[in-house]
Parts: structure tokens; C-alpha cells; sequence
């Protein structure tokens, strides 16, 4: 999916900077996947060392949406791996950031779906099934929330209270 430069919407919009309607996420995220640009509207999860609600989500239609899963930034697991985004691709989802880890590193670089995660770990996570899906997410250093606008390329991450145009 096309979308907006992250540095335009940064020049064009300083006010929606200032009073937080824009924020730009820390720049701590690695990039895959073949999708060097995507953005959409946001779907928060909030997991710990447990992928059940990631995938409950992804095998839900993406309708070009972004789904956000805060992992806690936990380095001791991967929540999503090759399987889950093929799945996102094949349900039309338009990207995927993760404060946690991904794995299945060089399968998802030959997907679609953009990618973006603190760091890839070889070793699945639990599936118990706990978290909270559509909760504000605190991911980057800003917080989140489901139904905001992400859009995401190569300078960074950025996340707006409305959907933007330039
Ligand atoms: O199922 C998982 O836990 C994640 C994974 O490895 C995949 O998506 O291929």
C-alpha cells in the first residue's frame, strides 16, 4: 500500500506535533519484510511472552489495517514468525510492529506485509491465550491507541489521532 513520507508529515504538520495528535515513535525498530512504506489504521494488542491473541487478530480480515502488539519489549520470545504473516498477507493486512520480538527472519523478508520489530529471537512463545486486545498500547514511547492512524517507512514511525493528507 502506498502511503504518506513520515518527514513530509512531520514538515506539514508541526502543530499536530505540539499538541500530540502526531507522535513519532523511538527509533528502535528493525525493518522487514518487503514493504519498505505502509500505514493504517492501528489494532492494538497487549501480550506477554504469548502470541494466541496476535494470531486471533491476524486471522481476522486486515482490510488494510496495522496491527500494533506490545510485547513488553520482552527479548526472551517471538511473538509473530513466518507463519503469522503469511497469514496477515493473506487476510490483507498492510503491516505488522511489534515492541517484542519476530522470528522466521528470512521467510517474512520474502512477504509483502511490512514489518517492523525491536529484534528477532529463534524460540516460539507461550499460547495461553492472555492479554487485552483494542487497549492503548504504550509502544516507542508513545502511547497508542486502536483506531489511530500509523504509517510507517524508512525514516521512522509515526502514529496521528486522524487519518492525514498532504
Ligand atoms: O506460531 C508462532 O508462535 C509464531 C511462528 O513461529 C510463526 O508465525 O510462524
Amino acid at each position: 500500500m502506498d502511503s504518506l513520507p513520515t518527514a513530509e508529515i512531520c514538515d506539514t504538520n508541526a502543530t499536530h506535533l505540539t499538541n500530540g495528535d502526531l507522535r513519532i515513535l523511538h527509533p528502535v525498530f528493525q525493518k522487514y519484510g518487503q514493504s519498505q512504506a505502509f500505514s493504517g489504521p492501528a489494532v492494538t494488542v497487549k501480550v506477554f511472552e504469548d502470541n494466541v491473541l496476535v494470531r486471533e487478530l491476524l486471522e481476522t480480515k486486515g482490510e488494510g489495517r496495522v496491527l500494533v502488539v506490545d510485547g513488553g519489549g520482552s527479548m526472551r520470545c517471538a511473538l509473530v514468525g513466518g507463519n503469522l504473516v503469511q497469514l496477515a498477507q493473506n487476510k490483507g493486512w498492510s503491516g505488522i510492529v511489534v515492541n517484542g520480538c519476530i522470528r522466521d527472519v528470512d521467510e517474512i523478508n520474502l512477504c509483502q506485509v511490512g514489518v517492523r520489530a525491536l529484534a528477532s529471537h529463534p524460540l516460539k512463545s507461550n499460547k495461553n491465550g492472555t492479554g487485552e486486545k483494542h487497549v492503548a498500547v504504550y509502544v516507542g514511547g508513545t502511547f497508542i491507541r486502536d483506531g489511530e492512524w500509523l504509517y510507517a517507512d524508512n525514516d521512522g514511525i509515526i502514529v496521528s489521532k486522524f487519518e492525514l493528507s498532504i
